[in-house]
């Protein structure tokens, strides 16, 4: 079942040497959700990703995976989970076959043509018999994934999975992931600087700064937090010549649009009743802010 919470992490502290990495960050996953776990450089989102899967001890706080503490059940949790991160954990004089054998072994896969069947869906059957040391990087990251996916995990951490990739390679996993979370309910955390690809992938987002998170959601709520002004793009006869309509802000478009601002969700009405007066409108669409833009207004915001 969706919509339970599968992860949680309470005020969980991490130093290496004198440097805190991850600073009382709390943060909350629900079963099936796709979380996007976004940050700058040397913010804590690998650490955090080795914390939850019991490779590194924390120094405080609390975590739970499913009632599991990583602490004590690491070997539990690693059971359920899959991961890929920049080292990918392969023997490069192996081909790809041989390593996911190799996997498939430790983890208990009984059913070996599943590693047929990931090699095919990431697009590596051509190349299953060649040892992975001469495999481009996007090659082995996309064997990494389907490594991690060997034994149908419950909860995937993702750390960049989609650098070196090119685009149609980009596009392959991505919507592999969507669709691989669609039909079984896995849980995702992903890592990415690359936020325009996180889009429409994620069901919610975690903003991680310094190692704390500084603010999270779904991009409809952070929009709705975020979003100081709502651009209309509507579809109308209307010409603009002194840069306003009815008082609001405005730019004419080609083809017969135009791009209004507006303070507030009220505003929309009176400003498209005005317009009916005297033209015609034949759409308006509200122009979302993107991700990206988000991304920086927390950041400006958490660093005034
Ligand atoms: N094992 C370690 N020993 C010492 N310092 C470490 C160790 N692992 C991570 N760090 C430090 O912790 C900080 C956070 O690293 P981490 O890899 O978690 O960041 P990140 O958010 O994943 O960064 P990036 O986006 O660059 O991957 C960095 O300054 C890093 O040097």
């Amino acid at each position: 079942m969706r919509g339970d919470r599968l992860i949680t992490v309470r005020e969980v502290s991490k130093s290496f040497s004198n440097q805190r990495v991850l600073n009382k960050t709390s943060l909350t996953c629900q079963k099936g959700e796709i979380l996007g776990l976004l940050g700058p450089n040397g913010a804590g989102k690998t650490t955090l990703i080795r914390v939850l899967n019991g490779v590194i001890l924390p120094d405080s706080g609390e975590i739970s995976i499913n009632g599991y503490d990583p602490v004590i059940d690491g070997h539990e949790i690693r059971k359920v989970t899959g991961i890929v991160t920049e080292s990918a954990g392969l023997y490069h004089q192996m081909n790809a076959v041989e390593n996911l054998a190799f996997f498939a072994d430790i983890y208990g896969v009984k059913n070996k043509s599943r590693i047929y069947d990931l090699l095919r869906q990431f697009g590596l059957d051509d190349h299953k018999s060649k040892p992975i040391g001469t495999y481009s990087t996007g090659m082995k990251k996309r064997l990494a994934l389907a490594k991690a996916l060997l034994h149908e995990p419950s909860i995937l951490y993702l750390d960049e999975p989609t650098n070196g990739l090119d685009p149609d390679g980009i596009s392959m996993v991505l919507s592999y992931l969507k669709e691989y979370n669609y039909q079984n309910g896995t849980t995702v955390l992903i890592c990415s600087h690359v936020l325009h690809q996180l889009e429409n992938v994620c069901s919610s987002f975690a903003f991680l700064d310094n190692g704390h998170i500084i603010d999270s959601g779904s991009l409809l709520q952070l929009q709705e937090k975020y979003s100081t002004h709502i651009k209309l793009n509507i579809h109308t006869n209307m010409k603009i010549e002194n840069g306003n309509v009815s008082g609001f802000p405005c730019e004419q478009l080609e083809n017969n649009h135009i791009r209004v601002t507006v303070n507030h969700k009220d505003e929309i009405s009176p400003l498209l009743k005005n317009i009916l007066l005297e033209h015609w409108i034949h759409s308006v669409a509200i122009e979302e802010q993107d991700l990206e833009s988000i991304y920086f207004m927390i950041r400006s915001r958490n660093n005034e």
